[in-house]
């Protein structure tokens, strides 16, 4: 058995020392000033135990991370009719392209690519005014981490708000296909808050526990989802979480994982444990540059990978 405590603090050390952090998101210019040394990582496992290094409470924007969550929360709501509007497929281009959109009648391939999560959250707006679905997503993030004191950043939200020209385009062109049947306006409100959430290592990976212990949350000994649903999920994280590094990610790391444009990952070794990350500088592909790193190297030594030790 792994010493989990000292392999968090080997990874948060061997982490600082690195040169190349990538490159801070700054087409949303209120992340563009979070600095690129930050690192955090927490372990939550199945049977309730937490281990943590690093800045591993400092709340930070889990933007896409927050794709998990609605999603799950879609599902709960509209069942397996959600995949009539959204697929299951990688899309093997960047979060935010437009262009499988033109062909495939406004169908994001998956929910995890910023058209799809539009998509998740129009139907998260079904029957309720934006500040209440907005409202539906906090409560059961707070639900999920166990943990009342998550938040919105706000001046985060107003800063996708006034930038966020991409996401205009992919929500209105979906709405000329019928895809989405809500304002856009109203859609991105919904979406620029969830992508808005501030949280830290240790809450994201208490958030995430439910995928890792077949749909139940061990801390509260609540059912989130159903065991299937939860498998599914994992899968779609596997395929999807990571855009066109997802097979990167899945031959680097071997876990289900879903990365966001503040630096945060959360990845779920199955019947395991939780594991969240955070380090502000992204790749080429908008993922973590140095989170990938740390679950690499956390993959390689407990041995969690999916594909075997
Ligand atoms: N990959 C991400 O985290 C993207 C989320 C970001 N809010 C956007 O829509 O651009």
């Amino acid at each position: 058995m792994t010493d989990l405590q000292a392999l968090v603090d080997a990874i948060a050390e061997e982490i600082q020392t690195r040169e190349q952090r990538g490159k801070v998101a700054d087409y949303i210019p209120q992340l563009a000033k979070v600095d690129p040394h930050h690192f955090g990582i927490a372990i939550t496992t199945v049977d309730g135990q937490e281990f943590v290094a690093g800045d591993a409470d400092l709340p930070f924007s889990i933007q896409s991370v927050s794709k998990v969550f609605a999603l799950t929360l879609a599902l709960g709501m509209v069942g397996d009719r959600l995949w009539n509007r959204v697929g299951r497929e990688p899309s093997g281009s960047a979060f935010n392209s437009i262009v499988q959109l033109e062909h495939e009648n406004g169908r994001p391939r998956n929910p995890f690519i910023n058209a799809g999560a539009i998509v998740v959250d129009d139907i998260l707006l079904g029957g309720h005014k934006p500040r209440e679905a907005i409202g539906e997503i906090v409560q059961f993030v707070r639900f999920l981490a166990n943990d009342d004191s998550i938040y919105i950043d706000h001046a985060v939200a107003r800063s996708e708000q006034e930038t966020g020209f991409r996401n205009f385009a992919l929500a209105q062109f979906m709405r000329s296909f019928g895809v989405i049947e809500h304002p856009a306006e109203q859609v991105l409100g919904v979406y620029f808050h969830q992508c808005a959430l501030a949280m830290s290592c240790r809450q994201l990976s208490k958030a995430g526990l439910f995928l890792a212990a077949s749909g139940r949350n061990p801390e509260t000994g609540r059912n989130v989802v159903s065991r299937d649903r939860a498998r599914r999920i994992n899968a779609l994280m596997l395929t999807c979480g990571h855009y066109d590094g997802s097979g990167e990610f899945a031959y680097r790391v071997g876990l289900p994982g879903k990365s966001g444009v503040g630096g945060g990952i959360l990845a779920v070794a199955p019947g395991k444990a939780s594991i969240a990350v955070w380090s502000p500088g992204l790749n080429v592909n908008g993922n973590s540059l140095l989170g990938s790193q740390a679950l690499e190297i956390m993959a390689q030594r407990t041995g969690w990978s999916i594909f075997g030790a």
